[in-house]
């Protein structure tokens, strides 16, 4: 399935045994190879959970395990909905970033086409995000702040949506260092679990465009934490206005964005697809 091309294998763990776990990080690999395997950015487990109505984990191309992903998010609504394992058209999932609370939008056959997510509260503080510093400033936000890393300064705001985000504003994306600053960033130190890194323009009052370096994925279509991520960080540094819905061009397409005032809450709405299904096969 995919979310605007942010594309994962989808396991069924309502329905199939799951691998052990240590095999699991290499499982995300070999499938996410698009020469040995199938080819996406990572594999989704959609299993059954004991505190909401499904649990989703994430792992990204590398193996490494991700806490949140948004994108993801809206495939397993869709898919849970489409095959009827929930009923209601509002349910809760549960990642290892916390429970989030979705809402499906289906067409006339019934089937999802469309998801909003209430994603939750931003977590801001340094230490949430996390990143190291300076025991007082690990209770503060990390916003249009400066940072050394591998022998330069490098100006972004960092915050949390389950998993770490750290978003710099660039005056047009094809300006954009993705696969330079990207992955230094995404590695840096000053990120004891490392980070995504968005790069960011504002359009106009109501739209951005947005590109990613996905920590442990690398370069991808699209990322829906990212996207929250990026209009949490334009509020905060001024360049956005809090609760307008906000249309974040992704590579891969539009997702709308919305971060309220009165719940605090960061809700995202955009597609989910499925592409195909099919049984994979290990070979040598
Ligand atoms: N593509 C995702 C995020 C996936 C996890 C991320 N790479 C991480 O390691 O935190 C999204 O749509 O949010």
């Amino acid at each position: 399935m995919h979310g605007l091309g942010n594309s994962y294998i989808y396991v069924d763990g309502f329905k199939e045994s799951i691998p052990n776990e240590e095999r699991l990080p290499n499982l995300a690999s070999e499938v996410a190879n698009p020469y040995t395997g199938i080819g996406s950015d990572g594999l989704i487990l959609i299993l059954p959970s004991n505190v909401a109505d499904v649990k989703m984990r994430v792992f990204n191309s590398d193996g490494s395990e991700a806490k949140s992903c948004g994108n993801g998010l809206r495939c397993v609504s869709k898919y849970v909905y489409d095959h009827r394992y929930i009923e209601d058209d509002k349910f809760s999932i549960e990642t290892l970033g916390g429970i989030v609370e979705s809402v499906v939008h289906p067409s006339e056959n019934g089937d999802v086409s469309e998801v909003t997510v209430d994603m939750g509260a931003p977590r801001l503080k340094r230490k949430d995000v996390p990143m190291r510093g300076k025991d007082g400033a690990l209770e503060e936000n990390v916003i249009d702040a400066t940072e050394h890393i591998d022998g330069a300064d490098h100006t972004f705001t960092a915050l949390s949506m389950g998993n770490p985000h750290a978003v710099f504003f660039v005056d047009t994306l094809e300006d954009a260092p993705l696969e330079t600053v990207g992955p230094l960033v995404e590695k840096a130190d000053i990120f004891p679990e490392g980070t995504n890194v968005e790069f960011i323009s504002i359009e106009n009052p109501s739209e951005i465009d947005f590109a990613v370096w996905e920590r442990g994925s690398g370069v991808t279509q699209a990322c829906g934490t990212g996207a929250c991520a990026a209009v949490v960080a334009a509020v905060l540094n001024g360049k956005l206005k809090r609760d307008e819905p906000i249309v974040v061009h992704l590579p891969g397409g539009d997702l709308t964005i919305r971060w309220s005032s009165k719940d605090n809450h960061v809700w995202m709405k955009g597609p989910a697809v499925t592409v195909c299904t099919g049984t994979y096969m290990r070979n040598g």
